[in-house]
């Protein structure tokens, strides 16, 4: 039994990720996307309460780079994003069966480690809980004790899913780099507002410098 986490963070295949930033970054899109799951991936191995992170990825040009970072990569099934998750969350079970398990969008930039530990401390009182995004819409975080189904409900207006699913809602003040996650150039300079990690800001002052 332990009480630290095992996150599993889902990457989509790189050539259908993000389009909703296409037109925005033209010919850079997948470097961005992989950026900033870069960032994502280091911040959330940097929590203290987080034993590993298994990253979920049908993508080499995505797990290359993931895995020289720490994580573990386990193959996509390609059904789905909570399929991808489920796949995750049972090679966490195998591993270590007696550790809490989350699912972490992978394209938080800004998220701080500290920030995190909040979350998944709040999140350890509760058999579900997640975080909705920062527009109240979707999630960004879901999780579950150890023994407690995972049942993850992501995808669109995901947070009124779980909601109904019976997992606690988790918004406290102080967690808004674990609810920022960028779909859009507007979600981009939000981000950028709250500090970016390393390897999205490299690629953001390349595109966009800061005047
Ligand atoms: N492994 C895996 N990850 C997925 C899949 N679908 C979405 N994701 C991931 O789930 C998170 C949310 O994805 P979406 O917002 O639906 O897609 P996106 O690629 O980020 O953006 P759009 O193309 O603009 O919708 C991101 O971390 C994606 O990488 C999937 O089928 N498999
Ligand atoms: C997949 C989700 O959202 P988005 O497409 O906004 O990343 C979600 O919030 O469940």
């Amino acid at each position: 039994m332990s009480n630290r986490w095992s996150l599993v963070i889902p990457v989509k295949t790189l050539v259908a990720a993000k389009t909703r930033l296409a037109a925005a970054t033209g010919p850079h899109r997948t470097r961005l996307a992989v950026a900033v799951a870069c960032d994502t991936v280091s911040a959330a191995l940097s929590c203290p309460v987080v034993e590993r992170v298994i990253v979920v990825t049908a993508d080499p040009a995505a797990a290359g780079p993931l895995a020289a970072l720490g994580a573990e990569v386990v193959p996509d099934p390609d059904r789905g994003l909570n399929t991808a998750l489920r796949t995750g969350a049972a090679h966490a079970a195998r591993l270590a069966p007696g550790s809490p398990v989350g699912a972490l969008q992978a394209d938080l930039p800004a998220l701080r480690p500290a920030e995190l530990a909040v979350v998944l401390a709040s999140a350890a009182e509760f058999d579900q809980a997640f975080v909705p995004d920062a527009l109240d819409v979707g999630t960004t975080f879901y999780g579950v004790r150890p023994g407690v189904p995972f049942t993850p409900r992501f995808g669109g207006e995901s947070r009124a899913r779980h909601l109904a699913g019976g997992a606690k809602e988790l918004c406290p003040d102080g967690i808004e780099s674990v609810r920022r996650d960028v779909d859009t150039p507007d979600d981009l300079r939000a981000a950028r507002a709250l500090g970016l990690g390393p390897h999205t800001a490299a690629v953001v002052e390349e595109l966009w410098p800061a005047p």
